[in-house]
């Protein structure tokens, strides 16, 4: 489904700034695989996300999705097969539209533009119960601007519009990590359903081991661009947070950082 194949990254190359932020790098995902990424700061998280989205095209190596090689495409070329959800908020939506018109949007994502976006009485019925299973009352909220939106029901609203035209692959990069805590297990237990339900290819970035843990099929701990930890099935079942942390002391240099959770 995603096959990443001996992908690198340099930035400023060939400078005293050079930065490896992916080096040879391969990971094969199979459909419906859901793998969650932990890694020191700046171990190429991101890039990584960065890469499959197309938001940033690699030095060398390919990317291949759904069997098609993705490498150069840009990112609006690879939109209908990428859903993704971002830290903050206030990145996956337009707070000046209605929850309708991003929602119409989103429906027509990887579409013609201007095609297909206004928003029809039966869209507006699927939109409608499509929230209702949110469960936050916002399927009565149709025409409200998302602005006035709380983080939680934001970041809830991004999470609906990155999954439900079924993208390829879905990309979560630290998605819950600036909600409170009773809002950041609700957008969990929202991703957990929505992965399921949709049979969703997932990759998901987090600082908290314990989530990286819990959550998905497979977990690969990452380090100075390369992966350095690959866990799936019984071996990441039976994994604790002190495997985790034993395992970064064996990997030269690593440093967890100040922003690693452990539970
Ligand atoms: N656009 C960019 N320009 C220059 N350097 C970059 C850029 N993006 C990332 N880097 C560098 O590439 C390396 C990997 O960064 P990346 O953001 O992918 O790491 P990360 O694992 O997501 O880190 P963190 O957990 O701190 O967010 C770092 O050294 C970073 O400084």
């Amino acid at each position: 489904m995603l096959e990443l194949h001996e992908v690198s990254k340099t930035f400023f190359a060939g400078t005293v700034n050079e930065r490896r932020a992916l080096v040879d790098l391969s990971l094969h995902l199979k459909p419906g695989e859901f793998v969650t990424i932990i890694g020191s700061n700046g171990a190429g998280k991101s890039t990584l996300l960065n890469t499959v989205a197309g938001a940033l095209i690699p030095d060398s190596g390919t990317v291949r999705l759904d069997g098609q090689d993705v490498t150069r495409w840009p990112d609006h070329r690879r939109a209908r097969l990428v859903g993704r959800v971002f830290q903050d908020p206030m990145a996956g939506t337009a707070p000046a539209m209605t929850i309708e018109q991003n929602l119409a949007i989103a429906l027509a994502r990887g579409t013609r533009r201007g095609l297909r976006r206004g928003v029809t009485a039966a869209k507006r019925e699927r939109f409608r119960a499509e929230l209702a299973s949110l469960e936050l009352g916002l399927e009565d909220r149709l025409s409200a601007a998302v602005g006035l939106l709380s983080g939680g029901q934001r970041q809830a609203l991004s999470l609906l519009m990155a999954t439900f035209s079924e993208p390829r692959v879905l990309l979560l990069d630290e998605h819950t990590a600036a909600l409170d805590p009773s809002r950041a297990a609700l957008v969990t237990e929202l991703t957990e359903k929505a992965v399921a339900r949709h049979h969703l290819t997932t990759v998901m970035v987090t600082h908290n081991m314990e989530q990286a843990l819990r959550l998905g099929t497979r977990l690969i701990m990452m380090h100075e661009g390369r992966v350095v930890v690959d866990l799936d099935g019984d071996r990441k079942q039976k994994a604790t947070v002190a495997d985790l942390l034993s395992a970064f002391e064996h990997v030269k240099g690593a440093d967890l950082g100040d922003r690693t959770l452990l539970q």
